[in-house]
């Protein structure tokens, strides 16, 4: 049976801006020359380490170029650890975001996934029936989505400029058996009266009508004229339910707010924070630093082995969770800091006096980190182990890296003794699809 291979084919946003019709026929011939057979779950993690290894390669000649410690070119740079494998392969994820556009038949109120590129203009929206990793639960939340927008009399939002509101859906479960949905609409020209009216249709439909199979524990509103809205630009509308969700990870409860990141593969993320715990070497003594901290999770989850930490997240609600969650699970010796980690950690670091070992752990988005925090981290000399967690190291990751290792650079303000990589240890925190996380040690 044929297997749409989606994830790493998805490009939502430079959809929403480059989309543009093409004939129906041209659309299903893409997206079945995007169809494989499905390849085997060994197969694929084969691939994941060679991605990985490409990148500590290109790693490695980077360094050697800029006389980083790299002494054999045959070599890579550090040792790479075979893949760990994720604990759930499918329907592992705790997070499901749906597109809304046309679909191969041409309906433009299609609830789904894309496939195809931006730049081909071929990008189709498909339902998720076949995918392996999104579970029944998400698939069930979206097709009663699709039901409620194709009976509503207002459009699907394609391309914002064109006008239509129904935009796209994100479903969030947890173990505890809660389901969070998020609508996001745009208003166009709509009065307060007309968008309420809206608000109350979606509610009675998932509490009420047809939508209640889905038993929604959160069913949130978000009016967006942009790709993505943070709480402060557009607030999260609780329409329904509980506002936040929980989860559990390495015997800890966690709050999660809407807007809140959260690792999509629930047993995949304990995984990761074990291997963070070994790596880090944390002992009753140690700081850490969790640098990009969400919810609090890496931070909390080694609290109790650890003498201090500090989390430092840009998200505010992210932020008030990682406080709450800190107190809900006894939990007195972490402090967390409201903040980008470029305007924070230059303050915190540069009058660093603490005499304890100070170990840093960084897990930014995919924009990795501001050169800002690259010379911060170098430029205290308490740091001696870092840990860069990526779920994306071939991209800004990889100038994170060499700003890291590279000898001192004064015109770029990179100054302090160079990290140089011990360790690359890859996770499969995606199964069924081409990505991998890496943790990469990081000791000077
Ligand atoms: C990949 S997530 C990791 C979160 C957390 N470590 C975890 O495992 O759940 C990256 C986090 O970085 C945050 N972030 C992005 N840019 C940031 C910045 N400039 N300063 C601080 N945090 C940032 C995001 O909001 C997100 O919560």
């Amino acid at each position: 049976k044929p297997h749409l291979l989606l994830p790493s084919l998805l490009s939502y946003s430079k959809a929403q801006k480059v989309l543009r019709p093409c004939p129906v026929q041209d659309r299903l011939m893409e997206a079945s020359l995007l169809q494989h057979p499905r390849p085997t779950l060994g197969a694929m993690v084969s691939v994941k380490y060679e991605s990985v290894r490409k990148v500590l390669q290109t790693l490695t000649s980077h360094l050697l170029e800029l006389g980083g410690g790299v002494q054999d070119p045959g070599m890579l740079c550090c040792p790479l650890q075979p893949v760990v494998p994720s604990p759930t392969v499918n329907g592992y994820r705790n997070k499901s975001t749906f597109s809304v556009n046309r679909g191969p038949d041409g309906n433009p109120k299609t609830v789904g996934l894309y496939v195809g590129t931006g730049r081909g203009q071929n990008i189709v929206c498909v339902r998720t029936d076949h995918m392996m990793n999104i579970p029944l639960k998400h698939k069930q939340v979206a097709q009663c989505y699709e039901q409620f927008i194709r009976c509503s009399p207002l459009g699907s939002c394609i391309l914002f400029h064109e006008g239509g509101h129904w935009r796209e859906l994100v479903v969030r479960t947890s173990q505890h058996g809660h389901t969070m949905a998020i609508v996001t609409f745009h208003p166009q020209q709509l009065g307060q009266e007309a968008l309420a009216a809206q608000k109350a249709l979606l509610k009675e439909f998932f509490t009420c009508g047809p939508g209640a199979v889905c038993a929604l524990t959160s069913l949130y509103f978000q009016e967006s004229t942009m790709t993505r809205c943070s709480h402060e630009q557009s607030p999260f509308q609780l329409l329904h339910g509980e506002p936040h969700i929980f989860e559990d990870v390495l015997d800890l409860t966690f709050r999660i707010s809407p807007d809140a990141f959260f690792q999509v593969n629930t047993s995949g993320a304990e995984v990761l924070y074990r291997a963070v715990r070994e790596l880090s070497q944390a002992a009753t003594n140690t700081v850490l630093l969790d640098v990009c901290c969400g919810t609090g999770t890496i931070g909390l989850s080694l609290a109790r082995h650890v003498s201090k930490v500090i989390g430092v997240e840009i998200v505010q609600k992210a932020i008030e969770d990682a406080r709450w969650n800190a107190a809900f699970n006894g939990i007195s010796n972490c402090e967390f800091h409201s903040g980008k980690a470029e305007a924070v950690l230059p303050e915190l670091l540069s009058s660093w006096e603490d005499a304890r070992p100070l170990v840093a752990v960084v897990n930014p988005s995919r924009a990795g980190i501001h050169h800002r925090v690259v010379r911060a981290i170098r430029s205290c000399g308490a740091i001696r182990r870092l840990l860069y967690i990526s779920c994306k190291p071939e991209g800004e990751a990889m100038r994170n890296f060499l700003e890291l290792c590279c000898p001192p650079d004064p015109g770029k303000k990179l100054e302090g003794e160079p990290f140089a990589p011990a360790l690359a240890v890859p996770i499969d925190m995606f199964p069924h699809t081409a990505h991998c996380e890496l943790v990469l040690l990081l000791t000077r």
